[in-house]
């Protein structure tokens, strides 16, 4: 698989991992500091103080790059992004359209904001990824804790000051990340990365099981949790945003395509038609990444022309269906 990683500050070619059936493994992130508004961690919310680098094409990178749109937060924290295509190297910095340089370091690749945060860092070169530049080093690279980082803990910077985990519903939120977590957000990539039939089967039913609920649940109620969109809207807006589009094809994800479902398809929609959330998202590097990406999956890298794709042009209900 011709990817890589750090060992030791080293870069390796080094597929992802797998378990002894062929079930994709994801490594966990361990940059996990947190900026505290309260002043108890050594990190605090100040503007200018922290980059983001994201690729357009990440559907956790995403999660971070919408809160960031949602609460005002582009002058505060700046941004860099990757080049759509991960290859040998990892991802790297380029000049192409809709990418950003690194500003700070003039990286070529993204595996060197990791040695400067760590060289000995042992791990996957993962983003998003938020760099904190008064201490020099990574904050954090596990894209819940950001997006929850966003929402709260820069509640006095922020421009706009919605909040997507207020406290009454805290809990269920948490509850619903978690359960979307592993057959829909992850889910697709246990698909996709499988390297044997049942590991494959075992995620492919599993997703559409997950699917099928939440298009019932969707068919009672606008959002995930009730009447208000929260953080939890957004972790599975990643996901079907890319669905139809890459999922469906080069995943293998394909009982059916999220525009098969008239309540997921509503809200989608609706979600992707929320002030500013639409200038976030990037087809074009979305496809460019996964179908380039992964030559064990797709050899020629040939990027598919379609889906011609339903948001911009079909109009959803507005109104769950029951
Ligand atoms: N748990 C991490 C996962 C991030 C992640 O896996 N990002 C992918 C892009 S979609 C990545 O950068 N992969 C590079 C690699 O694994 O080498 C998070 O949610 O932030």
């Amino acid at each position: 698989m011709p990817t890589g990683m750090l060992i030791n500050g080293e870069w390796r070619k080094e597929g992802y991992q797998k378990d002894s059936d062929g079930r994709f493994l994801r490594n966990p992130t361990t940059f996990r500091n947190w900026i505290k508004a309260d002043g108890s961690s050594n990190f605090l919310p100040e503007v200018g103080r922290y980059h983001l680098y994201v690729s357009l094409a990440c559907p956790w990178a995403h999660r971070v790059l919408i809160m960031r749109k949602l609460k005002g937060l582009e002058d505060a924290i700046s941004l860099s992004i990757v080049d759509p295509y991960m290859g040998e190297e990892g991802w790297h910095f380029s000049e192409e359209a809709g990418t950003i340089p690194d500003p700070i370091f003039g990286a070529t690749y993204l595996r060197e904001i990791y040695i400067k945060a760590d060289p000995n860092y042992t791990g996957r070169v993962t983003v998003p990824v938020l760099w904190d530049k008064k201490t020099g080093t990574i904050v954090n690279n596990e894209s819940r804790e950001l997006l929850r980082m966003l929402d709260h803990e820069f509640q006095d910077i922020a421009t706009k000051k919605d909040n997507y985990c207020p406290p009454e519903l805290k809990s269920t939120i948490e509850k619903i990340i978690d359960e979307i977590y592993n057959p829909i957000n992850n889910g697709v990539y246990r698909a996709g990365f499988a390297q044997s039939q049942v590991a494959y089967e075992e995620a492919v039913t599993e997703l559409f099981n997950a699917l099928n609920h939440w298009e019932t649940v969707l068919g009672k109620q606008l959002y995930l949790c009730g009447e208000e969109i929260t953080e939890a809207d957004w972790c599975l807006f990643a996901t079907l945003l890319r669905f139809d589009a890459v999922y469906y094809v080069h995943f293998k994800c394909n009982l059916h395509r999220i525009m098969d479902y008239p309540n997921l398809s509503r809200y989608l929609l609706d979600l992707y038609n929320q002030p500013g959330v639409k200038d976030t998202c990037n087809f074009d590097h979305i496809k460019q990444h996964y179908y380039r990406s992964h030559p064990h999956i797709n050899p020629s890298g040939i990027v598919p022309v379609g889906p011609a794709f339903p948001l911009s042009n079909t109009k959803a209900a507005s109104k769950p269906h029951q």
